[in-house]
């Protein structure tokens, strides 16, 4: 079976790389020097350079020839995934998503995305703490593989395991997908705390404040608690708030050092997701009458709106409360 992948950024070569380890892979990617480099130099220049790829994997930069494939992994930065998929011919074989957002305008998941645009095809989700260069690597990730029919969640995870890349099966599809959406936003803010040279000890109240919104969230969106605190949300959540090696780390750092975020986004080629979430992300809380403070204050300073230390202060000013 040939493994699709659409999507030749870094995450998109990574995972184009772990398929290689059992089979034949095709890539699709958006850039044409991303398509050539990759089948004439063995190399993803833009998005992965210095990686040596597998010879078995074959780049296109037409869409319609990854139909045959058994599975595709699809991981198109969020805001790109609608027209990604309407842009393939109707697909009846298992879509595994592997982007980390929420739709803008439509406030949607991923698998609900995908379920308008392919109806025909089974939706899986993959999602876990994985930095792209660490598993391109063949460092050892673990990810939840989230799959309403358990059969296809089995198939597809057998297909793409190996010794260094281990997925753990679950269900629940929108736990694993809020786990990984929410956790870019809150990146943004330890990066904060981390350029403003607020401390450890904030770092880490931060991740537990900011664990407790995602919960808040995710559970009056019908995710599982368990799917919260397991790979895709609290694993990544650690991952992503502690290293510069996130880019959702690294834009929050840059703002905390006193950056505009607008001047920090526009000098970017990669994607940092958590900028485009979080104002959707308000919006989806708010119509749910969820609380999200953390959220709220990256909103705030994305947008320009406030400084840095008013929103700090801010937050640390909220009435005194339980903790749970
Ligand atoms: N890089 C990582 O370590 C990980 C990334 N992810 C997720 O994977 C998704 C993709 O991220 P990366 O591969 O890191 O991207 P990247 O930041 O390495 O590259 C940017 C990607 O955006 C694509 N792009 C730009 N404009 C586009 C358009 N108009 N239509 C379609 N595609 C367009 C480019 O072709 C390229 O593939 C994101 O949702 C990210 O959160 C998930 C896990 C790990
Ligand atoms: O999702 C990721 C690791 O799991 C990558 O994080 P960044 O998008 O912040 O780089």
């Amino acid at each position: 079976m040939t493994i699709g992948v659409i999507g030749g950024g870094a995450w998109g070569t990574a995972l184009a790389q772990v398929a290689a380890e059992s089979g034949e892979v095709l890539l699709w990617a958006r850039e044409p020097e991303v398509v050539d480099g990759i089948n004439r130099a063995r190399e993803n220049i833009v998005f992965l350079p210095a990686v040596p790829l597998s010879p078995v994997i074959r780049a296109t930069g037409t869409l319609a020839d990854l139909t045959g494939c058994g599975m595709l992994l699809v991981v198109p930065p969020a805001q790109h995934l609608r027209a990604v998929l309407a842009g393939l011919p109707p697909i009846e074989s298992p879509l595994i998503l592997c982007s980390k957002g929420l739709e803008a305008g439509t406030r949607k998941l991923m698998s609900e995305v995908a379920a308008e645009v392919q109806p025909r095809a089974p939706i899986a989700v993959l999602s876990g703490p994985t930095f792209a260069h660490e598993v391109a690597a063949r460092l050892p990730a673990a990810v939840t593989l989230a799959c309403g029919d358990e059969a296809v969640g089995r198939a597809v995870a057998e297909a793409i395991a190996q010794p260094f890349f281990r997925p753990y099966l679950s269900t629940d599809v929108v736990g694993a997908e809020i786990g990984g959406a929410v956790k870019n936003v809150l990146a943004i803010a330890c990066g904060i705390v981390e350029g403003r040279g607020l401390g450890q000890n904030a770092r880490a109240a931060l991740i537990s404040r900011g664990f407790a919104e995602m919960t808040r969230f995710g559970l009056a969106k019908g995710a599982r608690a368990e799917t919260l605190a397991g790979l895709s949300g609290l694993g990544d959540l650690v991952l992503t708030c502690s290293s510069t090696s996130s880019r959702n780390f690294s834009l929050g750092k840059g703002i905390g050092e006193g950056r505009a975020a607008a001047e920090l986004l526009a000098d970017r080629k990669s994607v940092a997701e958590g900028a485009y979430t979080a104002p959707v992300l308000q919006q989806a809380a708010r119509e749910i009458g969820v609380d999200m403070p953390v959220v709220d204050a990256v909103c705030a300073l994305l947008g320009g709106e406030a400084a840095v230390d008013d929103v700090i202060g801010g937050l640390l000013s909220r009435p005194i409360r339980a903790e749970n």
